[in-house]
C-alpha cells in the first residue's frame, strides 16, 4: 500500500489533466458526440425491490480517456481487493483492531459473515427479531406505558451516529409512518434541545430510547440522566423506567449501571461503526416509525447496492464511479467540497447525515502506514434541498471562483402530487444542470442585452462581465423511481460505498475517528473549572483563559 501520488494512474492521471483538461469543455463535447449520456449513464435495478435508480455522470469534465484513467486508478488502489476484505471480516479498522461489517447489518441473504472465525448472522438476526417485537408492540398499542396507556411518542436521545441516521431516515420515509406515533431527537448537550422536546410530550405515552454505541458519550448519558429524571418526577417509582427507557449500545454494563434492565437492551457490536449504524439496532426509532417491513425493506435495498457493489465489474460500479470522480476534481481541480443537493424535500437531512459519513471517514491527513499524505483528502459535504439552495446560495456555484462537484438527487414520482408542483421542481433540477454545464456566453448575454428595452444601450458594455456564465461546472445526476424504503435504503449504500472506494485510494482509514477525541478530553479539563468559586483560570492559552474568565464573571446561574 502506497501513497495514492505513487500510483502509476495517479501519475498518468496528473499527466492527462495537465495536457488536455482545458480541451475538456462539456459543451463542445456534448455538440460533438450524441451518445455522451448513453456512454456515461448507469441504472440499478433492486432484484427483489422496488429500487431503481438513474446515475447520469455526462456531466463531467471527463472524456473517453478521463474515465479509462479514473478506474484503473481505482484498480491499482486495490479497491476490490479491500472490498472484499471488508466484506470477509478482515480487520481493516486497524487502529481499532475491528472489522468494519455494517454490511452484515443487512445481509438480508443470511449467507455466513465471519468475525474472528465466528458467523455473526446469528446474532444479527436475534436482535433484529427483537427490534421487530418491540416495534410491533409499539405500534400495535401492546407495549403499555406505566399508567397503562399505548405509547405515542418515541424519543431517542443519542448524538453522531446515533442521532443522524435515524434522523435522516425518518424524515425521509415520513410517508410510511404510522398516525398517531410521533418520533423526536435529543442530540445537543444544549438543555434547550431536551427542554423543548419534553414540553411537547406526556411520560404516560413515552419511550425513551438511549441510543449510544459506548454508552460513555457525555451529551447522551446527560440528556438520558435528564429524561430519567423528569421522567420520575411524574411515574415516581424506579421500577416505571423499564415501560419508558431502552437502550442501543455496545456496553451492557453501563447500560444497567444506568438502570436499564438488560432485557431491554438491544445490542450491536464494536464491528458496526457509529456513522454506519442506522442499519443495526440503533434504528429501533425508524423501525417503530415506519415499522418493521420498511425497515427490512431499507435493509433489503442497502444490501442490493452492496451486491452491485461486490460484482459489478469497475466501469459499471456506481458507487465506484461516483469515488473516483470525487478524486478527479478532489485531487485534481482542487475542489475543496462537494455538494449535495436532493431535490426531494424528505431528504432535507440527507446532506448531514454525509457530513458525518462522508467528513468523519475520510477527513484524515495520515496514511494506513502512518506517513502524512502529500495531497488533499476527504471533501467538505454541504448542501441543503432544491429548490432553496437555489435561492441562497447557487450564486457561488454558477458564478464563484470555486469549483464545487454537485450531486442533484430527485425522484420522479413524489407523495405529494399537488398541482404542478413535482413538474416545477423537476424543472429547476433538469435546469440546473444544464446551466451550471452549459453556462452562457458574451454573445448570448449581448443579445439578450440589445433586446431588452429597459436596458441602455450604453450601459450594455459595463453590465455584459457580470451576466457571463463561464459554465463547464460539473454535476451528477442521481434520479430514483420514488424515496421508497428500498430506494432509500440503496441511496444511502451507494454513498457509503463511494465514500470507501475514496478511502482507499487515498490509502487512509475510513473506519476510525480519533480526530474527535482531542476536544472531548480538552473539554473533561475544562468543565470543573467553570464553577462559581470566584478562582481565576490561567492554566490555558491567553485567549482560552480570557474566555472562560468572562464567562465565570458573568454567569448568573
Ligand atoms: O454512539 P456513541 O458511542 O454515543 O457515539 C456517538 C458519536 O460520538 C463520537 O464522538 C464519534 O465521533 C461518532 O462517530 C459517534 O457516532
Amino acid at each position: 500500500m502506497v501513497k495514492a501520488t505513487q500510483l502509476g494512474a495517479w501519475q498518468q492521471l496528473q499527466k492527462h489533466y495537465d495536457t488536455i483538461c482545458k480541451s475538456l469543455v462539456m459543451k463542445d463535447m456534448f455538440a460533438q458526440d450524441k451518445e455522451r449520456f448513453e456512454r456515461f449513464h448507469r441504472t440499478f435495478k433492486g432484484e427483489h425491490t422496488d429500487a431503481s435508480i438513474l446515475f447520469d455522470f455526462s456531466k463531467n469534465r471527463i472524456n473517453d480517456e478521463t474515465f479509462k484513467l479514473l478506474l484503473n486508478l481505482a484498480k491499482e488502489a486495490d479497491v476490490e481487493g479491500m472490498r472484499d476484505k471488508m466484506f470477509s471480516g478482515e480487520h481493516i479498522n486497524f487502529t481499532e483492531d475491528r472489522a468494519v461489517l455494517h454490511v452484515a447489518l443487512r445481509n438480508v441473504s443470511n449467507e455466513p459473515i465471519m468475525d474472528n472465525g465466528k458467523d455473526v448472522m446469528p446474532e444479527v438476526n436475534e436482535v433484529l427479531a427483537q427490534m421487530k417485537q418491540c416495534a410491533d408492540s409499539i405500534r400495535d398499542g401492546s407495549w403499555k406505558g406505566y399508567t397503562g396507556k399505548r405509547i405515542t411518542d418515541v424519543v431517542n436521545i443519542g448524538i453522531g451516529g446515533s442521532d443522524l441516521g435515524p434522523v435522516m431516515v425518518t424524515e425521509a420515509l415520513k410517508p410510511y409512518a404510522q398516525e398517531g406515533l410521533n418520533v423526536h431527537f435529543v442530540s445537543n448537550i444544549d438543555g434547550t434541545h431536551l427542554a423543548e422536546v419534553l414540553k411537547a410530550i406526556n411520560p404516560e405515552t413515552s419511550l425513551f430510547i438511549i441510543a449510544s454505541k459506548t454508552f460513555t458519550t457525555q451529551e447522551t448519558i446527560t440528556n438520558a440522566e435528564s429524561a430519567k429524571a423528569w421522567f420520575l418526577e411524574s411515574a415516581k417509582d424506579k421500577a416505571h423506567v423499564a415501560k419508558h427507557f431502552v437502550a442501543l449500545s455496545t456496553n451492557a454494563d453501563a447500560v444497567s449501571k444506568f438502570g436499564i434492565d438488560t432485557k431491554n437492551m438491544f445490542k450491536f457490536w464494536d464491528w458496526v461503526g457509529g456513522r454506519y449504524s442506522l442499519w443495526s439496532a440503533i434504528g429501533l426509532s425508524i423501525a417503530i416509525y415506519i415499522g418493521f417491513d420498511n425497515f427490512h425493506q431499507l435493509l433489503t435495498g442497502a444490501h442490493e447496492m452492496d451486491k452491485h457493489f461486490r460484482t459489478a465489474p469497475l466501469d459499471q460500479n456506481i458507487p465506484v464511479i461516483l469515488g473516483v470522480l470525487g478524486i478527479w476534481y478532489n485531487n485534481f481541480f482542487g475542489a475543496e467540497t462537494e455538494a449535495i443537493l436532493p431535490y426531494d424535500q424528505y431528504m432535507h437531512r440527507f446532506p448531514a447525515y454525509f457530513q458525518q459519513g462522508d467528513m468523519e471517514s475520510n477527513g484524515k491527513y495520515v496514511t494506513r502506514t502512518g506517513e502524512r499524505v502529500d495531497y488533499s483528502t476527504g471533501p467538505i459535504i454541504w448542501g441543503e434541498p432544491g429548490t432553496n439552495g437555489q435561492h441562497a446560495f447557487y450564486q457561488l456555484i454558477h458564478q464563484g471562483t470555486k469549483i464545487v462537484p454537485c450531486d442533484f438527487l430527485a425522484p420522479i414520482e413524489t407523495f405529494n402530487p399537488i398541482g404542478k408542483h413535482h413538474d416545477i421542481l423537476l424543472s429547476n433540477f433538469f435546469a440546473q444542470t444544464e446551466a451550471l454545464m452549459r453556462g452562457k456566453d458574451e454573445q448570448q448575454v449581448r443579445a439578450e442585452l440589445q433586446n431588452d428595452k429597459s436596458v441602455k444601450l450604453d450601459q450594455i458594455d459595463r453590465i455584459v462581465p457580470h451576466k457571463i456564465f463561464l459554465g463547464n461546472r460539473p454535476t451528477n445526476s442521481i434520479m430514483f423511481q420514488k424515496l421508497t424504503p428500498a430506494t432509500l435504503g440503496a441511496l444511502i449504500a451507494m454513498y457509503e460505498h463511494k465514500i470507501f472506494t475514496q478511502g482507499v485510494i487515498w490509502n487512509i482509514n475510513s473506519f476510525d475517528q480519533w480526530g474527535v477525541e482531542l476536544g472531548k478530553q480538552l473539554a473533561k479539563a475544562i468543565l470543573p473549572e467553570l464553577g462559581k468559586d470566584g478562582k481565576t483560570i490561567d492554566s490555558h492559552d491567553a485567549s482560552t483563559n480570557g474566555l472562560i474568565n468572562y464567562y465565570k464573571q458573568n454567569k448568573k446561574q
